[in-house]
């Protein structure tokens, strides 16, 4: 998760993350007053509500009363949402009506794990935090110290080994934390799939990425995290590949990314990290400089049990990559492409033929504007083009409808390479030739075709759309089997099963989309 553009691990790894700015904040060295000041507010998880109540009880205690317990210790005092089960899965839930700009949740700089990305450009804060927490939770070894501090590893790498050696050693409220993040056989990211588990994907280039993914954890390990082969095996962080795999999804699906005083930093948050990405988010997160704490804030109100989620960012991601950082997909992603072939392919000249061509068929060729009016989707009044930017950010809610709608302009933008006649923005042609104004000639329509463009037009979309049922067919499963077993139909699926279930089932929903609309413009040119 990032401010602006979701982190991507590989981007990182490659030391081209890109983040956005933030105001200056006053980050500067502890003065001695405020390390004494640090040092008497020092948590001690026995002074929490929870952990009383918890230890009077003496039974094994819930994940809502472990986060209560965490929250009472790492988060400033005065949240007011806490954590449940949701639709979603475990996430963040209003306690109480919460107007719109309260803050939901708010932890102070010294109660995360902060890192700063890039340390040779300046690493006020970074060191800053990596101090106060030491002061506050006690001193890491020296070796990870100036691991943390230094540019050998990069944001992602340094972050991985200090959420292992708190998995290893910590104590209080990070072995709280610790334990209540989700364990490596719950993750779903790419890189946690086995090759036992990979077919459930139902897609080669899934399958491939996840392999590749798990490559390079594997190969991290190796080098550095190994507690028998890697660079800082003196700290002896992991000793198989899981615990890499574990602190591996834990930074790519949960950290944060801000920037303070030009200072670009990567955050493991306590509690904010709880909660769920929606398209359109009920809360916002940032790190604020003048409360030197990292704050959830509501962007409506929102009433008492209602989920608070905030968006990821990554609104360039496609699902695939959706499924590689976080482990699931978003119903409808326009950046979702339908893998449309030139023509070529069996079921395209047979599909060319049956529409009363030769079966010969060049390379498919549509009508924009025609495609576009049989689709409903026409400009807005008094503009020359439909806008599918606009569209699209006008259909970025969370219901079926709007997936729908996603679903249909993600078919649109995968058959761009098929589509002639788009009117360029501002261009006066129209495709009509009416000489008129452009809004003009896309009011007026395109000319009629000749009966032989007509029977081409045909080919062309029946061939598409004999693409489209030729993958459905390809796939082990349909989309109706799918949902039932997403429904429970076999019991439950467990949570990598579940997300690769719904990533196929999105995958499918979108080529039925594309195959429908094509149908229905073949149809439209009778
Ligand atoms: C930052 S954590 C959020 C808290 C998480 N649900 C938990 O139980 O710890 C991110 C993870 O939550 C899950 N998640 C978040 N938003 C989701 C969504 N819209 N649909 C499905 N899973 C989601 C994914 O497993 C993701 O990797």
């Amino acid at each position: 998760m990032s401010a602006c553009s979701s982190l991507d691990r590989a981007a990182a790894i490659a030391h081209s993350a890109s983040k956005c700015s933030r105001a200056p904040g006053a980050a500067g060295r502890p003065t001695p007053c405020r390390r004494q000041a640090l040092q008497r507010s020092r948590p001690t998880p026995q002074r929490t509500h929870a952990s009383s109540s918890v230890s009077e009880t003496a039974a094994t205690p819930t994940f809502e009363q472990l986060y209560m317990q965490l929250a009472g210790v790492l988060a400033a005092p005065g949240s007011t949402v806490a954590a449940a089960a949701t639709p979603l899965g475990r996430g963040l839930v209003a306690t109480q009506p919460i107007e719109k700009g309260t803050t939901l949740l708010s932890v102070d700089y010294f109660n995360m794990l902060c890192i700063t990305d890039e340390p040779a450009k300046g690493n006020v804060l970074g060191r800053r935090a990596l101090e106060d927490w030491q002061l506050l939770h006690g001193r890491l070894p020296p070796l990870l110290n100036r691991y943390l501090l230094g540019d050998e590893g990069d944001w992602f790498v340094r972050l991985a080994a200090w959420l292992l050696w708190l998995k290893r050693n910590a104590a209080g409220p990070w072995r709280l934390y610790v334990d209540i993040l989700p364990k490596e056989s719950e993750m779903s990211c790419l890189m946690n799939y086995t090759e036992d588990e990979l077919a459930e994907l139902q897609s080669p280039l899934l399958e491939s990425r996840a392999r590749l993914e798990r490559q390079q954890i594997a190969g991290l390990h190796d080098r550095l995290f190994s507690s028998t082969t890697g660079e800082l095996r003196a700290l002896q962080l992991a000793d198989r590949l899981e615990d890499m795999l574990w602190a591996a999804c834990m930074v790519n699906s949960r950290c944060f990314s801000d920037t303070v005083d030009g200072e670009t930093v990567s955050l493991m948050v306590p509690c904010a990290d709880m909660a769920n990405h929606v398209l359109a988010p009920n809360a916002a997160y940032q790190f604020v400089p003048e409360a030197d704490a990292f704050q959830l804030t509501a962007l409506q109100d929102i009433p008492t049990g209602t989920e608070a989620c905030i968006s990821y960012g990554g609104t360039h991601k496609d699902n695939e990559a959706l499924m590689r950082d976080y482990g699931f997909v978003i119903p409808g992603n326009v950046n979702d492409r339908v893998p449309f072939s030139a023509g070529d392919d069996v079921a395209s000249r047979l599909a060319a033929a049956a529409a009363g061509g030769s079966g010969l068929l060049e390379r498919p060729s549509l009508s924009a504007p025609r495609l576009l009016a049989a689709l409903g989707l026409a400009p807005a009044a008094g503009a020359a083009r439909f806008d599918l930017t606009k569209a699209a950010e006008a259909a970025m809610g969370d219901g079926e409808e709007h997936a729908r709608t996603r679903r249909l302009l993600a078919t649109l933008m995968s058959l761009q390479p098929f589509l002639r006649d788009i009117p360029g923005p501002g261009s006066g042609s129209g495709g009509s030739g009416s000489g008129g104004s452009p809004a003009a000639a896309a009011a007026a329509g395109p000319p009629p075709l000749t009966e032989q463009e007509l029977q081409r037009e045909r080919q062309s979309a029946a061939a598409l759309a004999a693409q489209c049922a030729a993958a459905l067919a390809r796939m082990p499963t349909t989309a109706e089997a799918d949902e039932a077993l997403l429904a429970g139909a076999e019991g439950p699926l467990g949570p990598r099963r579940g997300a690769a279930v719904a990533a196929r089932l999105e995958s499918k929903r979108l080529i039925a989309a594309a195959q429908a609309a094509l149908e229905a413009y073949g149809a439209s040119l009778s």
